[in-house]
């Protein structure tokens, strides 16, 4: 049940950026317990994508469904009500806040009383000792660690990262993708990935689903990412 009320499925998806033909018949589903990943090259649509799952830019056609819920149309923070997290390129984290008013960010879709998930240490032990500095201060590791964390915090159902591992030190991509793979698991959350480092997308796929000029040109399970010539779809 759980599985199949959150699975997100996307159908038929067009977009432009005025005349431009952004993304053209974009379609998959993203199913509970498993980790979706976009891959393509600088400029296929990939951002164009998210945020159109997300409501940040609106859909000349097509279809998004959470489980039940129709979310097309639907302004951004009805879709986050809903279940949708979002972790930006470049993470976006507020700077000036203090590491736990940014996590508090992330509860804003709940209810006055809501606590953060205690978890949230458990998974991102840096965080818990740096509760009080500045989100600015972090290093830019620990700041993508936050905006995953921020996004964790209202227990979404569906988890979305653009380039989560861009700009970041190997120990601490190691450490994100621990975090992705256990959340994953777990099966009660769809995850979509959208990511240049091949190996670390690889690594992580149940299904991959290749773009070239907005279109998905390739799809199938992760496993079979290598054999299917993956690598130099994508690799520049
Ligand atoms: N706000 C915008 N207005 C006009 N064109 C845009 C806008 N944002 C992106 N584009 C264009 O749309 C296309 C898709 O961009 P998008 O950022 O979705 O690609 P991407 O695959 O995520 O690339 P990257 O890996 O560089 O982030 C590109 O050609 C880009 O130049």
């Amino acid at each position: 049940m759980t599985g199949r009320a959150n699975m997100l499925k996307v159908d038929g998806i067009q977009q432009y950026y005025g005349g431009s033909h952004i993304l053209r018949n974009v379609g998959f589903e993203a199913k509970a317990g498993e980790v979706t990943v976009v891959l393509g090259r600088n400029g296929v649509g990939k951002t164009t994508l998210l945020k159109s799952l997300m409501g940040l830019v609106p859909l000349r056609a097509g279809t998004i469904k959470l489980g039940e819920h129709d979310l097309t149309g639907k302004a951004p923070y009805e879709r986050v009500r809903v279940g949708m997290a979002y972790v930006p390129q470049g993470r976006e984290i507020f700077g000036r806040l203090t590491v736990l008013d940014n996590l508090l960010m992330g509860l804003a879709s709940k209810p006055a009383n809501t606590e953060l998930p205690a978890e949230l240490y458990d998974l991102f032990p840096v965080l818990k000792q740096m509760l009080h500095r500045r989100g600015g201060d972090l290093s830019g590791g620990q700041q993508q660690q936050l905006a995953i964390a921020r996004a964790l915090a209202a227990g979404p159902k569906v988890l979305i990262l653009d380039e989560p591992t861009e700009g970041i030190q190997p120990s601490v991509i190691k450490d994100i993708g621990r975090v992705i793979r256990m959340l994953a698991r777990r099966g009660d959350m769809a995850i979509i990935l959208v990511e240049q480092f091949y190996d670390f997308a690889e690594e992580l796929a149940d299904q991959y689903l290749a773009m070239e000029r907005g279109e998905i040109i390739a799809r199938g399970p992760g496993r079979l990412m290598e054999a299917n010539g993956v690598r130099a779809l994508v690799s520049v």
